[in-house]
């Protein structure tokens, strides 16, 4: 194998994948995507279900704790991260959402040209096909199949018409001309199977003969001259090797890995490195910082309705034959995201007003991530509530200089107090709307909070207790131009040349969604800045 390529890119996430796949389009250029992890085209990955196990799954999934939270009750918070070819899309529940106009418009206004939504809506496009909606929003040949889910539990009617009793409208795509409402998610699936980045954008080209994908190897190092990044050190198995690039190499490595990767290449706090015997190669004080994901409390009702998922008899009979149905016609339960049906809303209840809450559905009894299995054992209902646009940042530091060792996040989720006088309004709103027919009648009673649970007091104490992150950490390598950015406008590190950063990181505030589809319009807006770029400076 040759050991230069013209463009490196580190990761094959969601962001990662559409830049191997449009950098390595035109044939002129040689490209080289690097992966710790395997390919993940295995059942656990492609079955939608299979997101329960991929949860708890290290092959698959990086499994970090944060830190402990003094404001969580000093609890750690789960952290999954997904690993092999995919990233994070090949083990997430595969909302297909893109979040609000002015959230883009927000990127813009803090001085990133280029970001508005008008200039960010043709890569949503142009990455997109689209099996339903045909409209000024939505593309049919970018690669990416978003399809309505195959499996339609009859609790997500419920939950539908309960919304339309409770005063919310239904809304047919929460990615049109508005996010507010109640309906069904879209997702990112084909066939009833997971469609992962990596099935859209890279399975197709694996034989493009200027395209070189290493799987099982991690980049440990940027290597770096003089304020110029000049190519990787990876590892495969017991091995350090070196990879040159002639044009670029590309951060696409996620919001926890790519902070770490560019600390331990000698670009952060000079404090921070200094400490742990790195040598600085330029000094950005926002590498790390500024991390942020949605805080989410669960609302968990005993119910009564047939065929919730639950380990009773009677359901778990029923998802027997359900992968019959799977094997013979991909459909069913089998082929469920978990989350099918939700919504989104003001906290002042305007349907006109910009959502600041996000409902997502699960049609079982769910806590601490699906991890105490014990309530699997009831038969319940639970609906996620988090915070849009949350104001509390967190941060990120390595535990010592080894790529090997995780990092130290530090979500700091709820340490703004407005986050919490936020949540607490949203639970009750949520409340509501499970007390609303027709869920209401079959509605026995809350698991958590727990029907004592009424005042703001005993709310902030189940928040502290219960809330988690939604697995959406963004931010720290924020894109803008202040003392604490990472990155331009146009992705590039800040003092180093010939070094992008693309992916979740870069988002300077949080998009108000589900954060796959943002990210994969970032690998291609990235891609399409790469080449104009290069295309210049010839
Ligand atoms: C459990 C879960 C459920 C989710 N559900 C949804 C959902 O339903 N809808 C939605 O829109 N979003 C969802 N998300 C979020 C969404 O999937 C992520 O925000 C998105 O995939 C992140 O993309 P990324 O490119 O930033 O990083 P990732 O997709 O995480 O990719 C980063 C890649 O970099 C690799 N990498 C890390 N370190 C190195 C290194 N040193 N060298 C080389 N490569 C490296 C990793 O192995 C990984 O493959 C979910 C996430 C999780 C974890």
């Amino acid at each position: 194998m040759t050991d230069t390529f013209d463009y490196i890119i580190v990761g094959g996430g969601s962001s990662g994948c559409v830049l191997a796949n449009r950098l390595s389009e035109c044939g002129k250029y040689t490209v080289c995507l690097i992966e710790p992890g395997g390919k993940n085209d295995n059942f656990l990955v492609n079955t939608p279900i299979g997101t329960a196990a991929l949860m708890r799954l290290n092959k698959f999934n990086y499994c970090f704790e944060s830190t402990t939270q003094p404001q969580q009750n000093n609890r750690t918070i789960y952290n999954p991260r997904g690993k092999g070819l995919g990233g994070s899309s090949a083990i997430n529940a595969m909302l297909y959402t893109r979040g609000q106009r002015e959230d883009y418009d927000d990127w813009a206004n803090l001085g990133n040209d280029g970001w508005s939504y008008d200039d960010v809506l043709p890569f949503f496009i142009n990455t997109e096909s689209q099996e339903r909606i045909c409209d000024q929003y939505h593309g049919q040949s970018g690669g990416l199949n978003v399809a309505d889910s195959r499996s339609s539990h009859p609790i997500g009617a419920d939950f539908v018409q309960a919304g339309i009793n409770a005063g919310y409208s239904f809304n047919p795509d929460f990615n049109g001309a508005r996010q507010n409402g109640v309906g069904y998610y879209q997702v990112t699936q084909k066939d009833g199977l997971r469609f992962s980045a990596a099935k859209a954008f890279l399975t197709p080209i694996m034989t493009r003969t200027n395209l070189t994908v290493l799987t099982h190897s991690k980049v440990s190092k940027i290597l770096i001259k003089d304020k110029i990044a000049y190519g990787v050190q990876y590892q495969l198995q017991n091995s350090l090797l070196n990879l040159k690039a002639n044009k670029e190499v590309i951060i696409s490595a996620g919001a926890i890995h790519s902070p770490q990767l560019l600390m331990l290449s000698g670009i952060g706090t000079n404090d921070e490195l200094e400490q742990l015997n790195i040598k600085l190669e330029h000094e950005l004080k926002g590498v790390g910082k500024n991390l942020q994901d949605h805080v989410d409390a669960i609302i968990v009702n005993r119910h009564k309705r047939e065929n919730l998922i639950s380990l009773h008899p009677k359901p778990f009979i029923n998802l027997a034959k359900q992968s019959v149905r799977f094997f013979k016609h991909k459909t069913g339960t089998m082929t469920t995201s978990l989350v099918e049906s939700g919504g989104f809303t003001a906290l002042n209840g305007d349907s006109n007003a910009r959502p600041d809450i996000q409902w997502q559905l699960i049609a079982g009894a769910m806590d601490d991530h699906g991890r105490n299995l014990k309530l699997f054992f009831e038969q319940g209902l639970s609906m996620h509530v988090c915070l849009l646009r949350p104001k509390s940042r967190g941060s990120l530091r390595l535990k010592d200089n080894n790529i090997n060792s995780a990092p130290l996040i530090n979500g700091n989720l709820l340490s703004h107090d407005d986050d919490i006088k936020d949540m607490i309004k949203a639970v009750r709103m949520t409340r509501q709307l499970m007390s609303t027919q027709p869920l209401r009648k079959n509605n026995m009673g809350e698991i958590f909070p727990g029907d004592s649970i009424q005042s703001d007091e005993q709310i902030i104490e189940f928040l502290k207790e219960k809330s988690n992150n939604i697995y959406h950490p963004v931010g720290t390598c924020k894109m803008g131009n202040d003392e604490m950015a990472v990155v331009n406008e146009r992705l590039q590190v800040h003092g180093v040349a010939k070094l992008r950063v693309a992916d979740a990181s870069i988002m300077p505030t949080i998009v108000s969604a589900n954060t796959n589809a943002p990210c994969i319009m970032i690998g291609a807006k990235a891609a399409n800045m790469i080449l104009t770029d290069n295309q210049q400076n010839l």
